[in-house]
């Protein structure tokens, strides 16, 4: 940077007092907060129909999907019976006053929409960033049609690409230890548990259980298959790995547009 030489004195340019790399982050924050509101919206309003069933998935993409189910239902007086993946999401459905339901009561759902950690160009999901994968899985499986809400960082060629925090498994607690050394052995990679930050020790679930986050794995693998082995092992509950689940995906893009993947 270049600063005026004024007599003897070197004077700084106003500019360098501003924190450019807070400012960066904050236009982004907002960009991708922006970003995750249009695909929410445009995905509630070609899918969200009166009368229908509909599962409510997790994260912050889905807070509003959610905001604009509850004015839909407002203003069109929809009736909709609401599913909810996890705890925030039925957090969600009580606080905008929507119909709250079960699988119990609506075991067959229209559509289920929800957010992703990744997706990647065949439409393979990670799932389980905010350790709601179990519900979510049993939820979309339910489900007529998976419609995936995210931003334009979500959106990748190959799992890993994008989304480096891992793929996540549910585990019964006890069974963690040799979960993680199986998958391991089995397929490479390096398996964490994933820690809590307001409280010490693992993350538990809304089912009771803990989470391990898979890093380094290759990348060409075939999930299907992947996913197949890793639920046959004794104490997993469910993997983060949504194979052949999603019927389309909305992107969110910085520039105010929606991409489009089917
Ligand atoms: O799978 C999930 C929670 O278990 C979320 O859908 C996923 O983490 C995406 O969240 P966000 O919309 O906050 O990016």
């Amino acid at each position: 940077m270049f600063h005026r030489v004024t007599s003897n004195l070197i004077v700084k340019p106003r500019v360098s007092s501003i924190n450019f790399s807070r400012l960066r982050s904050a236009i982004c924050d907002m960009s991708l907060e922006d970003a995750k509101r249009i695909a929410a919206y445009k995905a509630v309003d070609e899918y969200i129909k009166d009368g229908m069933v509909i599962g409510v998935g997790s994260g912050s993409t889905v807070v509003y999907a959610v905001d604009r189910i509850a004015e839909r239902t407002k203003n069109e007086n929809l009736k909709l019976q609401c599913i909810p993946t996890s705890f925030q999401a039925r957090q969600l459905i009580v606080k905008h006053k929507l119909n709250l339901s079960d699988l119990e009561i609506c075991p067959a759902i229209d559509v289920c929409i929800d957010g992703a950690d990744e997706v990647d160009k065949n439409m393979t999901l990670i799932k389980g960033g905010g350790g709601c994968l179990l519900q979510e899985k049993i939820v979309a499986s339910c489900a007529n049609k998976m419609i995936i809400i995210a931003d334009y960082t979500k959106n990748s060629r190959q799992l890993g690409d994008q989304y480096k925090k891992g793929i996540p498994i549910e585990v019964v607690p006890m069974a963690y230890a040799p979960i993680k050394h199986q998958i391991e052995r089995q397929f490479g990679g390096e398996l964490g548990l994933r820690m809590a930050i307001a409280k010490a020790g693992p993350v538990v679930t809304d089912n009771g259980n803990f989470i391990l986050d898979w890093k380094n794995y290759k990348q060409d693998y075939d999930w299907a298959e992947i996913n197949k082995s890793i639920t046959l092992i004794p104490g997993v509950v469910e993997t983060g790995l949504f194979v052949g689940m999603a019927k389309k995906v909305y992107f969110g893009l910085a520039d105010g547009s929606v991409k489009e993947q089917v």
